[in-house]
């Protein structure tokens, strides 16, 4: 028989931490994992924050995968990851934030593409902000359903005792399902690997197909309530603006991640910044030295109506040339999430 590489899917609310643990994963060397990422936003900026993979991520922007008008990309992703060439040993499908599961195994499971098959659903869910999460549609019941795998981030975040509510919840929703913690994406590769495998039982009986049936309907109606709002923008953005974005995003915004440069009086600096329910977190990132000014902005969220109360928080943040460095405390309001 020919090999068939495993497609796992790895899903999980807005800012969840399914890059983190797709991070964690790579960064193990355990296995050779092929990388797909689907952003909800016009522009792909998480392919840009994973690091450290085989192949180069295969980026699907502009909208949920199960809902993009060319469900093709997928089947051309899955085909050129599984090349024999690239001996890839799984490739790794991360859905937006607001992907339904049943909508993602349909589309692997109904993929043209004989040399992949499909590995498992590994659901991420951040102990922190499960209520926040359900405000934003997200149905925990129906995502661990589905899951093979439930991985627990942000359990620094939440008390103990939460947290054991939480996984007692997960196990009422779905007693066969395994659920770890995995603290800044922290899980073992071997246990992850193993428990997506295990998902298809022996017989080819496939009741996540039934999940997928029955909840199908769902799916479509969760895309229509989220709305991204996208800045990209040859220019260095104002840090005290964009902290003001991160910390106290308008009510309706769930996600606000960016790749932003920031002048300095020792010339552009890189900052990758993330905000969840206003959860802050910003890093320094690597940039050439010499390339022009680039900043990228995307923010997500449920039940907005129209751009008007968020697009021009994003356009007001570049920063032009002309307007000189941002003082030292205007950047300190952005590098004290470092
Ligand atoms: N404190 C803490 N922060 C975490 C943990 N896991 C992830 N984060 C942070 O949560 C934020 C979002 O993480 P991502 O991995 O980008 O989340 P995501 O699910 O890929 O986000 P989307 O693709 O936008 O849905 C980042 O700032 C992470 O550093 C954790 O276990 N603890």
């Amino acid at each position: 028989m020919s090999r068939t590489v495993p497609v796992l899917i790895l899903t999980g609310y807005l800012g969840a931490g399914k890059t983190t643990v797709l991070n964690h994963l790579l960064g193990t060397g355990h296995a050779r994992i092929g990388v797909v990422v689907n952003d909800f936003g016009e522009v792909g900026v998480d392919a840009g924050l994973v690091a450290g993979q085989v192949a180069e991520p295969v980026s699907i922007a502009g909208g949920c995968l199960c809902c993009i008008d060319d469900p093709r990309q997928l089947d051309d992703a899955l085909r050129a990851l599984s090349r024999p060439a690239l001996a890839l040993d799984a490739v790794v499908v991360e859905g937006s934030g607001i992907a339904e599961p049943p909508g993602l195994i349909q589309l692997v499971l109904g993929s043209g593409v004989a040399t992949v098959r499909f590995g498992g659903l590994v659901e991420v869910v951040d102990a922190a902000q499960v209520p926040h999460a359900e405000s934003g549609g997200w149905d925990l019941e129906q995502h661990v359903k589905a899951a093979a795998m439930v991985l627990l981030t942000k359990t620094d975040l939440a008390s103990p005792g939460d947290v054991a509510q939480l996984r007692e919840r997960i196990l009422r929703a779905n007693p066969h399902t395994t659920v770890l913690d995995a603290p800044h994406g922290a899980v073992d590769p071997r246990l992850f690997f193993d428990a997506a495998e295990h998902t298809v039982p022996e017989g080819g009986q496939l009741p996540l197909w039934e999940v997928g049936e029955s909840l199908g309907q769902r799916h479509h109606e969760h895309h229509v309530h989220h709305r991204a709002a996208t800045l990209e923008a040859d220019a260095a953005v104002d840090p005290a603006a964009l902290a003001d974005l991160l910390e106290d995003p308008p009510r309706q915004v769930h996600r606000v991640k960016a790749v932003v440069d920031v002048r300095t009086p020792r010339g552009l600096q890189r900052f990758v910044a993330h905000s969840v329910a206003g959860y802050v977190t910003v890093e320094r990132a690597p940039r050439a030295p010499d390339a022009p000014a680039h900043s990228v902005v995307v923010a997500i969220g449920p039940a907005w109506d129209d751009d008007a109360a968020v697009q021009p928080l994003l356009d007001a943040l570049p920063r032009a040339a002309g307007d000189g460095v941002p003082t030292a405390p205007e950047r300190r309001r952005l590098t004290r999430f470092a």
